[in-house]
């Protein structure tokens, strides 16, 4: 379980990035932080691995504070996959996942072993182990991303935009991906996004959040969908956008799903 009580972070040219957040995120499920560019969401997830430590309040693993972890272990024993995947560009796919093993203390040849079989996991052929990062494409790359972040086993994810560079169809891929892992391994994920769709296919709870972190909506996707709590979180889930309003109606002896405008969407089985 990770807690933020109360948590705010004024960085040092006086900007409020977070101020006085409190959220619950339950053990094995994922939690997505939906809002607009600047809402202080990467701030949000650097403070749980330390790599931001908050101006007040505290934020809490299993109920320690994680000001009491020293910051590089607490690092390494959290997943971190960020947009641009951050891998390193001179060392061989396998080396890139076999990292934090290796520096935790694994035999070279053990965490190359185990890098091949998390290139499985997460949908990639072992072979390609041998190659650099640049001779994968971004969607490649991305899930070499979601290897080297579970290689340590780690209970928790911190996931940052991590599908924001890739076009929407291997986008929908890597989320698909990211379902099948997370019903396997039951992680603690928190997940980054502006985008709607993607937030309400991946979260279990999604916190909708304004400028300075303010938690405009928490729920699940479908309570959201159903009950926005005002005009921001309508706007911003764009609850009055035609494709948001379906319906159904019936038409050669079939019952269709259309939108607001009345384009059919598809067929109730
Ligand atoms: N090191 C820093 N020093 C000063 N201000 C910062 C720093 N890092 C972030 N900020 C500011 O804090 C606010 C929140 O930034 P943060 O990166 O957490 O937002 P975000 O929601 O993740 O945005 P994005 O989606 O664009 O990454 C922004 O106004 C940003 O400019």
């Amino acid at each position: 379980m990770i807690e933020f009580d109360s948590v705010s972070k004024v960085y040092p040219d006086g900007t409020v990035a977070v101020d006085n957040f409190s959220l619950t995120i339950p053990s094995h499920t994922t939690m997505v932080l939906l809002g607009s560019s600047g809402c202080g969401k990467t701030t949000l997830m650097r403070m749980v691995n330390r790599m931001v430590d908050p101006t007040s309040g505290q934020v809490r693993i299993d109920g320690d504070d994680v000001l009491s972890r020293d910051p590089v272990q607490l690092r390494r024993s959290i997943g971190y996959v960020l947009q641009s995947a951050g891998l390193l560009p001179h060392r061989t796919v396998g080396d890139n996942v076999a990292t934090v093993p290796r520096l935790r203390g694994v035999p070279r040849r053990q965490a190359l072993a185990d890098a091949a079989q998390l290139l499985e996991r997460v949908g990639l052929d072992p072979a390609l182990a041998a190659r650099y990062p640049g001779q994968l494409s971004g969607g490649q790359q991305q899930r070499v991303g979601v290897a080297r972040a579970l290689a340590t086993d780690p209970n928790i994810l911190l996931m940052d935009e991590p599908f924001g560079a890739v076009d929407p169809i291997v986008r929908r891929e890597l989320q698909d991906e990211l379902l099948r892992l997370q019903a396997e391994l039951g992680k603690t994920i928190v997940f980054v996004t502006h985008d709607v769709d993607e937030a309400f296919r991946l979260g279990d709870q999604v916190a909708v959040l304004r400028p300075g972190a303010d938690i405009a909506q928490l729920g699940t996707p479908a309570e959201i969908l159903a009950e926005p709590a005002d005009q921001f979180v309508r706007t911003f889930i764009g609850a009055d956008r035609a494709e948001r309003q379906l319906s159904v109606v019936t038409a050669h002896g079939r019952t269709l799903v259309v939108d607001g405008d009345g384009k059919a969407l598809g067929v109730v089985t």
